[in-house]
């Protein structure tokens, strides 16, 4: 499963011109491919996306249906104009907005009770992996943010130090925490961080990655595909 992250980029006409590029570019594609754009290009790209095989992601969203929150969007809303994913607990939230673990329990429950997949996200800061706390932190997340959920939701490993750095984590790490995440929820895993057309291939090779978070390197139809391509060639998608 590949997954664009367009974050807060693009205007009205570009996202619509990218989101249709990625659309014809790999309505074919044999992995799941989902875009997760921001909250007002959604009902657009959902008209661009229909017949193929791309999800429509949203990037966040409020876990009460409906009330008094100015300027939040619930999942009740976001299924309304056809969103299928939804990123939850990624760290630009909860670094940036304040977003605790139990928000972010309630959001996954939103998303689930809408028929919504989340993809929830998770990941050390650099100071925290130097302080050999990388286990701790994950599983901490993930026992808060999973609280009394059973049903599937997709989880992102995004080491906080490797998004938007050029650093990639190497295969030893990444293949250590999805061991450890797949043991504590037996689902598909992401990697997200830093991955680009060139290291796609060789991230691909790690045997318990199952797709990718992209930021960046999603906000170009061709590198996006090319990303597509090498994960399905090195996993034998077919
Ligand atoms: O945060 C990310 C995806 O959610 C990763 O971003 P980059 O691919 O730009 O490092």
């Amino acid at each position: 499963m590949i997954v664009a992250n367009w974050k807060m980029h693009f205007d009205y006409k570009k996202a619509l011109e990218v989101g249709c590029a990625i659309k014809s570019k790999l309505s074919d594609a044999k992995a799941e491919i989902a875009v997760c754009a921001p909250f007002v290009y959604l009902k657009d790209l959902s008209e661009c996306f229909k017949n193929s095989n791309i999800k429509l992601g949203a990037q966040n969203l409020y876990f009460e249906d409906e009330g008094a929150y100015t300027g939040e969007v619930s999942a009740m809303m976001l299924k309304s104009v056809g969103c299928q994913i939804v990123i939850v607990g990624h760290s630009e939230r909860r670094q940036l907005f304040g977003e605790d673990d139990n928000m972010i329990n309630k959001k996954i429950k939103s998303a689930i009770k809408h028929n919504i997949t989340p993809i929830l996200c998770v990941g050390e800061s650099l100071s925290q992996r130097q302080n050999n706390e990388t286990f701790t932190i994950i599983e901490n997340q993930l026992a808060k943010d999973l609280l009394d959920i059973k049903e599937t939701v997709i989880i992102a490993y995004e080491p906080i130090w490797a998004i938007g750095s050029g650093k990639v984590a190497n295969s030893e790490q990444i293949f250590e925490v999805h061991e450890f995440i797949k043991k504590f929820i037996d689902t598909k895993v992401l990697y997200g961080g830093s991955v680009n057309a060139q290291n796609a291939g060789e991230l691909s090779k790690i045997q318990n990655v199952d797709g990718f978070l992209v930021g960046g390197a999603s906000l170009d139809a061709q590198k996006f595909y090319e990303i597509a391509l090498n994960f399905e060639k090195e996993k034998g998608v077919s």
